[in-house]
């Protein structure tokens, strides 16, 4: 017999930490795992890219007149400035995704969820990445050799204050292990999938099972 369907509301991952903690690597490791359908929302952003990063794939990158053009026709449905650059995050995509059920995956800062939170509350789970300790945070800034010194302190500056925001999440996750700290976003995943409030298919199928002979 197939398995069961059941209807169900497109919900979406909110992932945020201080630089350095994991977040783009755990959600970069949720995306490949084609089985998890899971897709990412591409922030647009004024901050130069990276080596390693791919123009709209990682990011679109854009200049700072077209963000505050796109902020002011209403394009994004959250936006934020951290670390000195601007960053949001485009609306239609999330839309288009969850109205046909799909889930999709936010790497964003704590003001960016508390705007998405106070919009959307009922689809949103939000988690909190933590490092295992300040001084492993810096190392793993400096081994990504991604950014310049003046960069990467002001990222460690901002992180005593970003670290403060952990209590405005439903999950926290201490990223020491990487393999453990994705198992668990995977386990929070499955279970927020089984809610029964995003299930809206559950009232008609149990109409159907107890109409059964
Ligand atoms: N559990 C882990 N153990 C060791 N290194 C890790 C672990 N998780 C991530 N890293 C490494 O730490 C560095 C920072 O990770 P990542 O870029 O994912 O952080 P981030 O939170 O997205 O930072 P930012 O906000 O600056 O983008 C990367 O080089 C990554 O490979
Ligand atoms: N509010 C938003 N924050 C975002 C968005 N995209 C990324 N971010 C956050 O910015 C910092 C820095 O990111 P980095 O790629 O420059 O290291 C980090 O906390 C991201 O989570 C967004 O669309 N909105």
């Amino acid at each position: 017999m197939a398995p069961v369907e059941i209807a169900r509301r497109g919900l979406m991952l909110i992932l945020s930490s201080p630089s350095g903690a994991g977040k783009t690597t755990l959600t970069r490791t949720l995306i490949e795992q084609k089985e998890l359908e899971l897709q990412l929302s591409i922030s647009v952003t004024t901050r130069a890219r990276r080596p390693s990063e791919v123009g709209d794939v990682h990011y679109h990158f854009i200049e700072k007149d077209q963000f505050l053009f796109r902020r002011d026709r209403g394009d994004l449905l959250e936006w934020a400035e951290v670390h000195g650059n601007f960053y949001g995050t485009p609306r239609q995509p999330v839309e288009k995704a969850l109205s046909e059920g799909r889930d999709m995956v936010f790497d964003i800062d704590w003001q960016g969820t508390q705007q998405i939170v106070e919009k959307m509350r009922e689809d949103v789970v939000t988690v909190f990445i933590l490092p295992p300790s300040l001084a492993e945070l810096r190392n793993r800034l400096d081994r990504r050799a991604e950014d310049a010194a003046d960069v990467i302190a002001k990222r460690l500056d901002n992180a005593r204050t970003e670290i403060a925001r952990w209590e405005a999440y439903d999950y926290v996750l201490i990223n020491d292990d990487l393999n453990q700290a994705f198992n668990q976003l995977v386990a929070i995943l499955t279970a927020e999938r089984l809610k029964r409030q995003r299930r809206i298919g559950l009232e008609a199928y149990v109409d159907h099972l107890l109409g059964e002979r």
